[in-house]
């Protein structure tokens, strides 16, 4: 049987991710969750650089570890930092979800403090470049 992961699991998860964050440079440490439609989670934390460029968000963490195990189909995303309101996610991990998950696909916001905000991929990035654009006309 197939087991559920519930919003607190993943929350969970995703709190425990960020506590393994590599952030000497901006000390702002993030954790996401990815679950997976066969009920997987790959975690991920931001790793950053001494060239700041080529840090890795949290979230991109998590979907680029899911991606190389074989995973391509998710359920839901989990991000949490330890911020005002509920963590936003930057512009380029808005992209990346948009090209691996479903536009309808939830994704959960929250911080330290258990505000809450849930959206979607394309609630986070609408109207978002999707490679089969490329192909028109061909
Ligand atoms: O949703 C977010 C926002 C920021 N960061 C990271 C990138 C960098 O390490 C630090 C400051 O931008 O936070 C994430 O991992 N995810
Ligand atoms: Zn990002």
């Amino acid at each position: 049987m197939m087991t559920m992961v519930s919003e607190n699991e993943l929350i969970t998860q995703a709190r425990a991710a960020r506590e393994r964050a590599y952030v000497p440079y901006s000390h702002f440490a993030v954790g996401a969750a990815l679950l997976t439609a066969g009920g997987q989670v790959f975690t991920g934390c931001n790793i950053e650089n001494s060239s700041f460029g080529l840090t890795n968000c949290a979230e991109r963490t998590a979907m680029f570890k899911a991606i190389s195990e074989g995973q391509r189909q998710f359920a839901s995303l989990t991000v949490i930092g330890d911020t005002a309101g509920p963590v936003s996610p930057c512009g380029a991990c808005r992209q990346v979800l948009a090209e691996f998950a479903a536009p309808d696909m939830p994704v959960i916001l929250t911080n330290l403090h258990g505000d809450v905000q849930r959206t979607t991929v394309a609630g986070l990035l609408p109207y978002a470049f999707k490679g089969e654009q490329m192909h028109h006309g061909e």
